[in-house]
This record gives structure tokens, sequence and C-alpha cells, in this order.
């Protein structure tokens, strides 16, 4: 039997018009979520994102800055920016686009970012509140994960979930977001005996590691939800998964597509992030 594809673009476009309809509601009572967004320097993907992140705001009624800045950037000027925007009443969401150039620390950055402003949910705060299992501004990519499950109709609870990766951005969230669902949740990584053998034991494997069509067939145990959260550019320009979408089609029960599945929804989830942080730091100025 073929896997179901899981059709990213499709439920992402369903949860727009919803945030679509919420944020007219809000602009009833004067309220419009605001996003800025800041990239610095001229890396040709990260420039395509933050335009489609420009593009969704327009599209959904936000108010959007986008600050483009020099890759000469210095430090100071990136954090003296941040601190302008923490500050401004007409943002509600700060999102600086990574990566970043090498003479710039990340951490210092992220760290520097509002935690009510954090529509990444990259901020320690926002990492701690998920870890306790506390109600915060979720990491957009580990959220559409969980959303795209749920609305395939999937159930997490009591499955046994495999996440391949440990990324800060993308494998601790998800293994916390699996947990909050109640899977039992196992995390593979480069160090990983056996990896093939564990991921073989999953009710829902999530991998996302960067490495073009690395996991095949082998890892996957048939009727297993396969989510693929790799996006990795090949020589002849196309865009590849980490997962073999063609090798492990026939063993899965479901399998997201590589372009079309997890990606559409990083934007969607930084919608429903900013609109969130927009009611919360109303809310909390009444
Ligand atoms: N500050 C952040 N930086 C980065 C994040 C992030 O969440 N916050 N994630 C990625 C890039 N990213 C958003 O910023 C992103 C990646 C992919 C997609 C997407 O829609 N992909 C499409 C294919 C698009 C293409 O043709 O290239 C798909 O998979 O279908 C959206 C956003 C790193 N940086």
């Amino acid at each position: 039997m073929t896997a179901q594809r899981i059709e990213g673009k499709a439920i992402s476009d369903a949860i727009r018009i919803e945030i679509g309809e919420e944020t007219a509601k809000l602009a009833a009572q004067g309220i419009v979520p605001g996003l800025a967004v800041v990239l610095v320097g001229e890396d040709p993907a990260s420039k395509v994102y933050v335009g489609s992140k420009e593009k969704a705001c327009q599209q959904l009624g936000f108010y959007s800055e986008v600050h483009r800045l020099e890759a000469s950037t210095t430090q100071e000027e990136l954090l003296a920016l941040i601190d302008r925007l923490n500050r401004q009443e007409t943002i509600h969401g700060i999102l600086v686009q990574l990566p970043l150039p090498k003479h710039i620390d990340e951490k210092s950055v992220i760290d520097a970012i509002s935690a009510a402003k954090d529509v990444d949910g990259f901020h320690p705060v926002s990492v701690g509140n998920l870890v306790i299992g506390d109600d915060s501004l979720l990491p957009c990519t580990p959220a559409g994960v969980i959303e795209l499950i749920k609305r395939t109709g999937i159930e997490i609870a009591g499955k046994h979930a495999v996440v391949i990766g440990r990324s800060n951005i993308v494998g601790k969230p998800v293994s916390m977001l699996l947990l909050r669902e109640h899977a039992t949740v196992t995390i593979c990584h480069s160090r990983t005996a056996n990896m093939a053998d564990i991921a073989k034991t999953a009710d829902i494997l999530v991998v996302a590691i960067g490495k073009a069509k690395a996991i095949g067939s082998a890892f996957v145990k048939p009727g297993a939800v396969v989510i693929d959260v790799g996006i990795n550019r090949l020589e002849d320009g196309k865009l590849a998964g980490d997962v073999d979408y063609d090798d492990v089609l026939d063993v899965a029960g479901y399998v997201t597509p590589v372009p079309g599945g997890v990606g559409p929804m990083t934007i969607t989830m930084l919608m429903q992030n900013t609109l969130k942080a927009a009611k919360q730091l109303h809310a909390a100025k009444e």
C-alpha cells in the first residue's frame, strides 16, 4: 500500500484562513498584530524566507517591518535595533532570521529579544516554559509538525515517537512537544548506535538532520507516520528532504513531502505566534 501524503501547503492555507478571521475580529477592537523581521546579510534562502514572511503579514492584515541590514552590521548595532523594537508598541513579535553572519553571537541576539515578543520561541524563557509545560510562544517548525500530525487526524498520545536530530531549533523542541502530547519519545543523533533499529520501532518518525535523502525504508516501520523536516538544495537546484520520499512511500502509512510538507507550516505558525503575542501584550496593558 502507498503512504498517504500529508499536504502541508493545504493544511497551512486552512490555518491561515482561521488566523485571518481572528485578525479581522481583533482589528475591530483596534488591535493590529505587528511583526518585525531582521535580516542580516545576503544569504539567498534567508532573503526568500523573509520575503515570504513579509507577504504573509500583508495577506493577513498584520503590520510588518523588515529590517534588511548589511552583512558587516556589528553585534552592537543589531542589539541596539532589538532594544528599540522591544520598546516599540506597534511591534508584538520580533524575529531575527537565522543563520547570522559568523561575527555575530546568535545566543546574545536571541537572549536580547523580549520574551513576550519572542515569536520564534527560541528565547531561554520560552524554551524553559516549553520544557515545564507552561503556556508560551512555541518554536514555529516544531509547532508546525504537531499541527500537521493533529490536523491529519493522527493520535499522538500513547504512540512511540522517534526524533532523529537534536538541534535546539527542531530536534529538542519537537521532542518536548511530542512528550507534552503524551507520546513516548526517543531522541536519536549522530552518536546513536543502531539508529535504524530504533527508528523502525517508531509509530511517528520525525527527521531533522540536514542530510538529503539520508533516511530510507530501512528506518521505517510499516504504517508509520514519517515527518520530514529537512530542506536540502541538491546540485540540480531541486529541493529534497532528509527522507528518501520515494523509498519510504511503500512502507510508511503517512509521509510529508519536501517541498510542500513541514516548510509551509513554519511561516503560518509564526503568524499564529504573532497574533498570540499581540493579544497577550494588549491584555497585559489593560
Ligand atoms: N529565525 C528563524 N530562522 C530560521 C527559521 C526559523 O524558524 N526562524 N527556519 C528556517 C527558515 N524558514 C523560516 O525562517 C523557512 C524554511 C522553509 C520554508 C518553506 O516554506 N519551505 C518550502 C520550500 C521553499 C523553497 O522553495 O525554498 C517547503 O518546504 O515547501 C519556510 C520558512 C531557518 N531559519
